[in-house]
C-alpha cells in the first residue's frame, strides 16, 4: 500500500462570496481578470445545468489509483470542492457514482477531475456537480500513494488548497483568495453592462456604441 499524505483541510469560502458568485458566471468573472484563471477546455461539466462554487481541497493521485480521493471525501466538509489531478492517466476512471453519492450525502460542493470518471449515465443527470475530461469503463486501483491538500496542477492551472473554485456550463475557473473580492465586483459591473446591452438589442438599438 502506498502512503496517503493528508494535510489540513482549508477554510471554506465566506457565504457572501458564494451567494454573489452564484448570481454571476465563469465568463463574467473571467472577463475582469488580468491573470489566467481558466482551466483548459478539456475540463467540462457532465451536467451543464449544475453550478459549483467552493473552496478547493486538492488531491494528487497516480496511475489511475483513487485511494487518496476516497480518503479526501471523509477529510472534507460542506463548502469544499474536491479538485483532483490524475497526472495524465487516460486508462482508468478515478471517481464514479458511489463516491459521488457519498460526497453528496456529506454535502460537499462538487468534483473537478483532471482525468477520467465513470458511471456517466447517472452522473450526467445528477444534481451533484462533476467536471472532468471524459469517461472510461475501467475502474481505479485503490492502493495509493496520493497527496491531499498540497498545491497541484489541474486543467493547466496551479491550484492551492483553499482557492476559490467555480464551474458552470462554460468550464472551470480558479482564483487565489486575494483576488476574489475585486473579481466579484468587476463581474457584477460586467453583468450590469451585459443586461443593459441585451435590453438595447431588444429595443432595436442593435449596433454597440463602442463600435461607432
Ligand atoms: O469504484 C470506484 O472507486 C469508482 C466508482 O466506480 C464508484 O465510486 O462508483
Ligand atoms: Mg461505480
Amino acid at each position: 500500500m502506498g502512503n496517503i499524505e493528508k494535510n489540513q483541510a482549508p477554510e471554506v469560502l465566506p457565504d457572501d462570496w458564494v451567494k454573489r458568485a452564484k448570481k454571476l458566471s465563469t465568463t463574467l468573472i473571467s472577463d475582469g481578470m488580468d491573470i489566467p484563471v481558466e482551466m483548459n477546455h478539456l475540463i467540462k461539466p457532465f451536467n451543464i445545468d449544475r453550478v459549483l462554487v467552493g473552496s478547493a481541497v486538492t488531491i494528487e493521485v497516480e496511475d489511475g489509483d483513487n485511494l487518496a480521493v476516497h480518503h479526501a471525501i471523509y477529510h472534507s466538509r460542506p463548502g469544499h470542492v474536491l479538485v483532483v489531478s490524475a497526472n495524465g492517466n487516460e486508462k482508468r476512471a478515478v471517481i464514479g457514482e458511489l463516491m459521488v453519492a457519498a460526497a453528496d450525502a456529506l454535502q460537499l460542493n462538487g468534483f473537478i477531475i483532471d482525468g477520467l470518471i465513470r458511471d456517466v449515465q447517472t452522473l450526467s443527470t445528477s444534481s451533484f456537480p462533476v467536471f472532468g475530461r471524459g469517461a472510461i469503463p475501467a475502474g481505479p486501483t485503490k492502493n495509493g500513494p496520493g497527496v491531499i491538500n498540497q498545491p497541484i496542477n489541474c486543467g493547466g492551472l496551479k491550484v492551492e488548497p483553499g482557492d476559490f473554485v467555480m464551474g458552470d456550463a462554460d468550464g472551470v475557473i480558479v482564483l487565489p483568495r486575494a483576488n476574489v473580492e475585486n473579481a466579484l465586483q468587476l463581474a457584477e459591473e460586467k453583468a450590469k453592462y451585459e443586461k443593459a446591452r441585451l435590453e438595447s438589442i431588444a429595443n432595436g438599438n442593435i449596433k454597440p456604441k463602442w463600435l461607432e
